[in-house]
């Protein structure tokens, strides 16, 4: 069987490395010839932890290859997974041109029967498209099968969700019965429970649980909020909510919102998706309000307590959405960056992995530190963005010995009130009562 991977993004290359780990014979294709031409030499262009370990290993032993040469990646494929990006549009909409791309250049490659597999998240109603695109575009005496798989690993633990995920979606349409089976017998090693469906719920599924987990996140942020005022602590609101079997204790973290490339795009999507239907998804487009106010929560309470933030130095600690990627894409420290700077402030950031990603897209006046106490030193606050385990493991006290005045503005809630209290600085966090360590001004 040989397999083919349209893209080699986060989603697009864990697929083929660990397809290959299983196995598989894999060849990659991504439009981006940069990104070939660094993994031909070995090189990940992603962070993602164990990825590029994964990648070496599997191109020694022949299974795993990368090419820009879409007649090489497409012309001798039995299975093409599609993993392109679908990014929002301005509207909030999937933007489908990515898709549309690789099913023209599939079907202008194709020489056996396909099974396309949409790994990408897609609107409703995509698979469907794309068959019609195929039947419209192949060659008349070959057959097309369109498989929806949606893909529901995290970046940070790719691999991991890869060979252990919660469960494999697989839908299609009657006519598609054998391509599952196909689908099917590929993910079977695995172990992990498979559900097969149609097609439109197949990509509902993906949606419904991006925007049910963003609503999670949103919920114990407002929860959060209200905590703060009325004398409550989130950490002990959202363990005993947790308790409950029916909630469960994950995605209850507060903080300062979702970022990434999934939450925000997919929870626009999907708030088109329905009013394409005539349906208004005000419970989402909640959610979504929440987050926008969330991300910018940091910098109000940084003129609370620091006042007013023109020509005061603030140390921005992570840059990344999320720990473990190098990922800045709608991440919440661009907001806040783009925040302070409108301020006046200067902003030194530090971030172990995400820097190069980050020059990319934040303002030209961001300062980068290449370590943390390089970043705080002097500073006259220090805002915790990503939980970078270099950052939580750097004791409070180390911020009141660098910086100028030691106020901490935690959007991650990595210390505890109590260790803010011992190191004697002023800690605001999400859903605690601030520390207050004698040195904030209010002006
Ligand atoms: N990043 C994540 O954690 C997850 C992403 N997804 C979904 O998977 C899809 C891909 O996401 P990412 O991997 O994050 O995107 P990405 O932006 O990291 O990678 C997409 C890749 O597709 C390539 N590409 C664009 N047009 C192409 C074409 N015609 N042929 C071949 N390659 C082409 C791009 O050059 C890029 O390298 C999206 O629909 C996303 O919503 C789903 C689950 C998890
Ligand atoms: O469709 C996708 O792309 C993926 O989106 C998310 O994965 P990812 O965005 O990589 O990372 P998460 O761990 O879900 O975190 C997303 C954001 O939510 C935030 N978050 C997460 C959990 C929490 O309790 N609180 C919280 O604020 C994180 O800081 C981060 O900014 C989903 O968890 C994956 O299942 C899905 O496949």
């Amino acid at each position: 069987m040989n397999i083919a991977v349209a893209g080699t993004g986060y989603v697009g290359l864990v697929t083929g490395t660990c397809l290959a780990e299983m196995g598989q014979t894999v060849v990659c294709f991504d439009v981006q010839k940069e990104k070939i031409a660094a993994l031909q030499q070995r090189r990940s262009p992603i962070y993602e932890p164990g990825l590029e370990q994964l990648i070496q290993k599997n191109m020694s032993a022949g299974r795993l290859s990368f090419t820009a040469d879409e007649k090489k990646a497409y012309g001798e494929a039995d299975i093409v997974f599609l993993a392109v990006g679908t990014p929002e549009q301005e509207d909030g909409s999937a933007n489908l041109t990515y898709i549309e791309e690789a099913v023209r250049s599939i079907a202008r490659n194709m020489e056996k029967d396909v099974i396309i597999v949409t790994k990408s998240t897609v609107p409703v109603g995509t698979n469907e498209r794309i068959r019609q695109m195929m039947e419209r575009l192949k060659p008349p005496f070959l057959r097309i099968s369109v498989v929806s798989n949606p893909e529901f690993l995290r970046e940070g633990s790719a691999i991991h969700d890869w060979f252990y995920g919660d469960r494999i979606v697989i839908g299609a349409s009657k006519e598609d019965e054998e391509a599952v089976a196909v689908v099917a017998k590929l993910y079977e090693p695995l172990g992990i429970p498979m559900m097969k469906t149609d097609l439109a719920s197949a990509e509902m599924i993906k949606y419904a649980s991006n925007a049910f987990l963003a609503t999670k996140i949103s919920f114990i942020n407002e929860i959060a909020n209200i905590c703060e005022k009325v004398g409550a602590t989130i950490d002990d609101v959202a363990y005993g909510i947790g308790l409950d079997k029916r909630i469960g204790p994950q995605f209850l973290q507060a903080g300062i919102g979702y970022g990434g490339s999934c939450f925000p795009k997919d929870t626009k999507a999907l708030v088109q998706i329905a009013g394409n239907v005539q349906h208004r998804f005000e419970l989402l487009e909640a959610v979504i309000q929440v987050n926008n106010k969330q991300q910018s929560m940091l910098v109000e309470k940084a003129k609370q307590y620091v006042g007013c933030l023109r020509g005061k130095k603030i140390a921005l600690l992570g840059l990344a959405f999320k720990p473990n990627t190098d990922d800045v894409r709608e991440a919440a420290s661009l907001v806040i960056a783009n925040q302070l700077i409108g301020e006046g402030a200067t902003v030194v950031a530090y971030d172990p992995i995400a820097v190069d990603n980050a020059k990319k897209h934040f303002p030209p006046s961001v300062q980068y530190a290449d370590a943390i106490i390089e970043a705080i030193r002097g500073a006259d606050a220090a805002f915790i963005v990503t939980e970078w385990d270099e950052i939580k493991r750097t004791p409070l006290s180390v911020f009141r010995e660098h910086m100028r005045t030691p106020i901490v503005l935690d959007g991650r809630n990595c210390y505890s009130p109590e260790e803010a209290r011992r190191s004697h600085v002023t800690y605001i966090s999400i859903g605690r009562a601030p520390v207050l360590a004698g040195v904030y001004q209010t002006e």
